[in-house]
């Protein structure tokens, strides 16, 4: 499983900066949560930090091609940290790593931790994923629930400034956001970093696509 997620990993990045490049892995997203809509958001940054809907569904209706990259999938422990937010005392989780695009624009970096025991690695549908969105199978599910949003601010010292430099993208601060989403049967924890350029940049009069 891991070397065929390595080789996932170095092809996307091949593939998406044309060149081999070493990250910190998994990237570490350690920084100042926030559970409040603080002062500084405009209008259009608050409307997609504390959207509680599927983001999915939202990148895709602004766009006319929407694509998941797969930067990797793997089991990995998870921090005690992550298990303290997930309130679970699962050890390993399916780790997924993407960016998501639209209209061949990167939009938003994501990070996903699915704790699973071992029995639920079985025929379970999260773990083969690949490039069909995790958003739309999680929100097809009606007990679906999100918790409460935290948001904080990435600036150029974080590691996400790296990917951010090989997707070629302008070095500017990035919003995040990360919540636990409480399914019937499954919690995981998504990290979502909106990434420069992206729409929670643009002027909600700017939207329309047509
Ligand atoms: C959680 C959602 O799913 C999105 C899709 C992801 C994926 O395909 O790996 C990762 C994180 C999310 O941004 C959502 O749509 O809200």
């Amino acid at each position: 499983m891991i070397s065929k997620t390595i080789k996932i990993f170095y092809d996307q990045i091949s593939y998406v900066y044309g060149c081999f490049v070493v990250l910190d892995y998994p990237l570490s997203l350690d920084n100042n949560w926030f559970d409040i809509v603080l002062d500084e958001l405009t209008e259009i940054e608050s409307n997609w930090l504390f959207e509680t809907s599927s983001l999915t569904a939202r990148l895709k209706l602004n766009s006319r091609y929407f694509e998941v990259k797969v930067l990797s999938e793997i089991i990995q422990d998870l921090t005690m940290s992550q298990a303290n937010i997930l309130k679970t005392d699962i050890q390993t989780a399916l780790f997924r790593e993407v960016v998501l695009y639209c209209d061949g624009k990167p939009q938003v970096y994501a990070q996903s931790w699915i704790p699973l025991r071992t029995q639920q690695k079985q025929n379970n549908e999260l773990m083969s994923l690949g490039t069909k969105p995790l958003g739309e199978q999680i929100f097809k599910d009606p007990s679906i629930k999100r918790n409460t949003i935290e948001i904080a601010k990435f600036d150029s010292a974080h590691p996400i400034a790296n990917v951010v430099n090989m997707l070629g993208l302008a070095p500017l601060n990035c919003w995040g956001r990360r919540s636990v989403l409480t399914l019937a049967q499954q919690k995981l924890l998504v990290c979502e970093i909106f990434l420069p350029g992206s729409f929670i940049e643009t002027k909600a009069s700017e939207l329309n696509l047509d």
